[in-house]
C-alpha cells in the first residue's frame, strides 16, 4: 500500500463567524497527482494554505508523515507552492529566481549551479539562465516558478491554479508537461483548479469540493461515471439529469416510460435523478427509439455534432452524434441500460442552478 503523506481529520477553518472549511477529512498518498476541484470560494486554496502552513486550522488535525503539524511553521514543512501569478522576482534573472531558496539556505555555489541547471532542464528551459523575467512568455514564467519550487526538494508540490493565466493551447501543453513531470519526479502534486476538464485529464485522484466540503473523491473515471449527486454530475462534464422514480431494483421510470437499468440500492418509489451522458446517447428512427425526441438545435464540434432536443415530457437532452440532424424533426433516442446512472434526489438542488449561474458569471 502506498504511504500516506498528508491527512486531514475533521479540519475546520473559520474567519470570524464564517466556516470556510466545514470539517474536512482527506488522505493524500505519496507520489500521486491529486486535484482539488470546485467552484470559486469552495475552499480549495484554503486547504493548500493549511498544508503549506500559511494559515492555521481553527480545529481538527493536519498530519504530515504521521506527525501532527498544525503548529509547525511554513518554513519547516517540506512543501512548496506554485502560485497562479507565479510570484517571480522581476529584478532577478531566471538563474537567480530558481536559486533563491538555496541561496537563502547557504548552499554552496557549485551545488546551486548544478541544481539550477538540472531544474531548468527538467522544465525545458536549459540555456535560459541569464534571461530576465520580462523576456519570458507566460508559459516560460510558469516553468521558472515550477523549477524554483522544485529546487527546494519538496515532498509535496502545491499548485494553485498555475495554468489559469495561459491561453488555451499553451494550457493544454502545460497540462501534459506537468503530468509528465510529476510522473518522472514521483513526488506528490496537489493541484487546484475550477476547470473540470483539466482535473479529469491530469489527476490520479480528484476531490470535488463545494461550500467548504468535499462532496466526492475518487479517480477521474469513478467521478465521471458515478457522480454522487446533482452538483457533481453537473460540475463534471456535460450531463443529462432527468427526474425519475425507482420502480423496483433494476427498473426506473423517467420521461413517462420505464427502463431497465443496472444500478441497485434505491427504495421502490424513491424519487431519483437519472444521469445519461451525451456521448452515451444515440439517435435512430422514432420506431426504434426508447424515447422520441424533437431536435431543437445542433452545432458542429469537430469530431461530433452536439445536438439539443426535447422529449414529449419536455425534458431537455444533449446528444453527441456522429451525423448531423435536421432541426424540428422527430427522432428516436437510444441508450444502453448500463449507461444509466441513478442518484438519490438531492433536495438542495433547487437552489443549485441559481448558484451555478452565479458561478458562471
Ligand atoms: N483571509 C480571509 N478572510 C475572510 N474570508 C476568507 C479569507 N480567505 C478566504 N476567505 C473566504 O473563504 C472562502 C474559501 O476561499 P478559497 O480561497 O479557499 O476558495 P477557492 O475554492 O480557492 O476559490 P478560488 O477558486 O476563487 O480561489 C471564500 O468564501 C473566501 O471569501
Amino acid at each position: 500500500m502506498a504511504q500516506t503523506i498528508i491527512e486531514f481529520k475533521n479540519v475546520v477553518k473559520s474567519y470570524e463567524e464564517t466556516q470556510v472549511l466545514k470539517g474536512v477529512d482527506l488522505t493524500i498518498e505519496a507520489g500521486k497527482f491529486y486535484t482539488l476541484l470546485g467552484p470559486s470560494g469552495s475552499g480549495k486554496t484554503t486547504i493548500l494554505r493549511l498544508i503549506a502552513g500559511f494559515s492555521s486550522a481553527t480545529s481538527g488535525d493536519i498530519i504530515f508523515d504521521g506527525q501532527r503539524i498544525n503548529d509547525v511553521p511554513a518554513n519547516k514543512r517540506r512543501v512548496n507552492t506554485v502560485f497562479q501569478n507565479y510570484a517571480l522576482f522581476p529584478n532577478m534573472n531566471v538563474f537567480e529566481n530558481v536559486a533563491f531558496g538555496m541561496t537563502l539556505k547557504g548552499v554552496s555555489k557549485g551545488k546551486i549551479k548544478e541544481k539550477v541547471t538540472s531544474m531548468l532542464g527538467m522544465v525545458q528551459l536549459a540555456g535560459y539562465e541569464d534571461r530576465s523575467i520580462d523576456e519570458l512568455s507566460g508559459g516560460q514564467q510558469q516553468r521558472v516558478a515550477i523549477a524554483r519550487a522544485l529546487a527546494n526538494d519538496p515532498e509535496i508540490l502545491l499548485l494553485d491554479e498555475p495554468l489559469s493565466a495561459l491561453d488555451y493551447k499553451l494550457r493544454k501543453d502545460m497540462q501534459y508537461e506537468l503530468r509528465e513531470l510529476q510522473q518522472r519526479l514521483g513526488i506528490t502534486f496537489i493541484f487546484v483548479t475550477h476547470d473540470q476538464e483539466e482535473a479529469l485529464a491530469m489527476s490520479d485522484w480528484i476531490f470535488v469540493m463545494n461550500e467548504g466540503k468535499i462532496l466526492q473523491n475518487g479517480t477521474p473515471v469513478d467521478i465521471y461515471d458515478e457522480p454522487i449527486n446533482h452538483f457533481v454530475a453537473n460540475f463534471i462534464g456535460e450531463s443529462n439529469i432527468i427526474e425519475g422514480v425507482m420502480r423496483e431494483d433494476y427498473l426506473v421510470s423517467f420521461a413517462g416510460k420505464e427502463f431497465e437499468n443496472v444500478d441497485a440500492g434505491m427504495r421502490p418509489n424513491e424519487r431519483v435523478e437519472v444521469v445519461l451522458r451525451p456521448e452515451d446517447l444515440d439517435l435512430t428512427t422514432p420506431e426504434n427509439g426508447k424515447l422520441v425526441v424533437t431536435i431543437d438545435a445542433q452545432s458542429f464540434r469537430g469530431d461530433y455534432y452536439e445536438i439539443s432536443a426535447h422529449d414529449d415530457d419536455n425534458n431537455e437532452w444533449r446528444i453527441q452524434a456522429t451525423n448531423p440532424s435536421i432541426i424540428n424533426t422527430r427522432q428516436g433516442l437510444t441508450f444502453d441500460p448500463e449507461d444509466i446512472h441513478i442518484m438519490r434526489f438531492d433536495e438542495s438542488e433547487d437552489d443549485f442552478d441559481a448558484r451555478l449561474e452565479n458561478y458562471e458569471d
